[in-house]
């Protein structure tokens, strides 16, 4: 069963079956789950990762900007706190292990899967208002969220990316989601009223289908590179 991250992500979800489950169940992640995944495909993802993450804060500062209410500046801000200061540890710490430093890191040139990605999200934000911010957000968020704890339970004991996974089924990234999920609930009451027979309904629902396809096209850059 999916967790629960909230009534509006569960809509969204729901209407985006197919790519959901492609994003959700795609080759890189069976192979991070089994222990499949070359290890130089993982290093390929992970720098462009950590740069993902750059522009991704930078997508959630602005829901900071782009907010109406206390509680929405709080979720956004603790979103570019643990995307900055936690989640990149993981990138940071790897990727010093094979001698890739974190200058390097930011440097890195993006791939056009990576730009077509942070920057459709950050274009989302400032064509539209909060709203059309968020659904272009929450794929990103909850989708990792359910692979970790999906890959937690059912992963290979041998597999030599269980820091990964762990990393999306720990706790505080999980209570993450809840929290994004509740404000997000509370933004779509606060704004439009019932989402399902909203006007707005079918646009928003259109930038989290975009961006959940364009999550499978963020693995299969990191599949390319063998
Ligand atoms: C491409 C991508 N999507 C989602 C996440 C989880 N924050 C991530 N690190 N990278």
């Amino acid at each position: 069963m999916a967790p629960d991250y909230g009534k509006t992500f569960a809509h969204w979800r729901a209407k985006a079956a197919d790519p959901w489950r492609d994003y959700t169940n795609h080759p890189f992640v069976e192979g991070l789950r089994d222990g499949s995944l070359p290890r130089r495909a993982f290093l390929h993802y992970l720098v462009q990762d950590y740069v993902f993450l750059v522009h991704f804060a930078r997508a959630w500062s602005l829901g900071v900007v782009k907010s109406e209410a206390l509680d929405e500046m709080k979720v956004c801000s603790a979103t570019v706190d643990a995307l900055v200061n936690h989640e990149m540890a993981l990138h940071v710490q790897t990727c010093a292990a094979e001698g890739i430093d974190e200058q390097t890191l930011f440097d890195a040139t993006e791939a056009s899967e990576n730009l077509a990605y942070t920057r459709y999200v950050l274009d989302a934000g400032h064509q539209g208002d909060f709203l059309d911010l968020m659904a272009a957000l929450a794929p990103c968020v909850m989708g990792y969220g359910e692979i970790g704890l999906r890959l937690a339970r059912d992963k290979n004991p041998d597999t030599p990316y269980a820091d990964w996974i762990n990393t999306y089924a720990d706790p505080d990234y999980q209570s993450l989601c809840t929290s994004v999920g509740t404000m997000i609930d509370d933004a779509v009451a606060r704004r439009i009223g019932d989402l399902a027979t909203s006007p707005r309904a079918d646009v928003l629902q259109n930038r989290f289908t975009t961006a959940t396809a364009l999550e499978i096209g963020f693995w299969q850059m990191g599949l390319r590179c063998q």
